[in-house]
Order: structure tokens, then sequence, then C-alpha cells
């Protein structure tokens, strides 16, 4: 275990129908801070005071414009993210999931957002992690996972996905 807490953050991924029928997901190039260049889900870090939930609503808002109501998200667990030789990027983030929003996204600081479809998830671009994870939670499933992060910080040298635990 990480001898300090990790930074406790959140991530979403929402969904929507695409013109040709396929379910896409919306995911952005990160333009600033950590995993910069990578494509990742909406999100970042929890402030005091604000519940994983808040903290969501909030950055969707911050990160794309899209506004989402805090019932159409859906918890699915959390994802564990150790880096053993770079212990202050460790973090634990809780997932949501939710397909109901207002606007079109928009270009931030933070993220580039763009739909893609969830059968060709650009997985390749991602955080190493996500594979082991993020197709099972658009398919609907509950994750609990623990991913270590070698030396480059970039390579998941352990992981394991504990039975997700059941729906709050
Ligand atoms: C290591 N493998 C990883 N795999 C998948 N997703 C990862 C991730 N590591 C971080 N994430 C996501 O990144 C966001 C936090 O980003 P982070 O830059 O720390 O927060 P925030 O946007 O608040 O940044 P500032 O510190 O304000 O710049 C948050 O959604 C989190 O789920």
């Amino acid at each position: 275990m990480s001898p300090v807490s990790p930074y406790q953050v959140c991530v979403a991924f929402l969904t929507r129908l695409g013109v040709d029928g396929r379910t896409e997901v919306l995911l952005g190039r990160k333009k600033t801070g950590l995993g910069s260049g990578n494509i990742v889900g909406l999100g970042g870090k929890i402030e005091p005071g604000e519940t994983a939930l808040q903290a969501i609503v909030r950055e969707i808002e911050e990160e794309s414009g899209l506004v989402v109501e805090p019932g159409d998200l859906t918890e699915m667990g959390l994802v564990k993210f150790a880096f053993p030789f770079r212990e202050n990027w460790s973090q634990d983030s809780t997932v949501f999931v939710g397909s109901r929003f207002a606007g079109e996204p928009q270009e931030s600081d933070e993220v580039s957002p763009d739909w893609f479809p969830v059968d060709e998830l650009p997985l390749g671009e991602m955080w190493d992690d996500a594979k082991y994870w993020l197709p099972a939670v658009l398919a609907g499933e509950r994750v609990l996972g623990d991913f270590v992060f070698g030396e480059d910080c970039a390579t998941v040298s352990e992981h394991e996905l504990h039975d997700p635990v059941p729906s709050p």
C-alpha cells in the first residue's frame, strides 16, 4: 500500500447513441497536467467538502461545458492507481457513467472532448490501465480495481480486479 494517502479523484464516461446507431462515449485529449496528451474521461480532483458526485458534476461542466443532473449519473465503482516511483501521482478514482446531459461538448483549457464508438475505444492512447476495466464498465459492469504502475510511470506492472461491490 502507498505510504501517502492518494488523491481522491473522479472520472465520468458520458454516452450517447451515434447517428449510425452505435453507442459513443465522450472522451477527451488532456491538454495539461497529469496524463497530458492521453485520451481520458472527464474528471479531476475531489475538492475538500465535496462528495465524489458533486465533484464529477462540477468537473464535467468545467471540462466540457455539459450540464449533468447528479441523479443522472451512476456510480460504477473505484479504480486505484499507485505510482511507487512517483508517489504524488497516486490516485483513487470514483467512476461514473451517464447518458443524460444538456449542451454540446466544448473544448476547455484542460480537455479537447470528442465522441468515440464504445467498440472502438482509443485504448492505445489512454492510460495503460483503461484496457483492463473501461470496456467492462461501458458494458454495464461495476469495477473495483487496483493498478500499480512501473518505473516508467506509464505501464501497468501489476493489476487486480476485485469482485465488484454491489450498487449503493
Ligand atoms: C493512472 N491511470 C489513470 N487511468 C485513468 N484515468 C486516470 C488515471 N490517472 C488519472 N486519471 C484521471 O485523471 C483525472 C485526474 O486528473 P488531475 O489532473 O489529477 O486532476 P485535475 O483535473 O483536478 O487537475 P488539476 O490538478 O486541477 O490540474 C481523473 O479524472 C482521473 O480519473
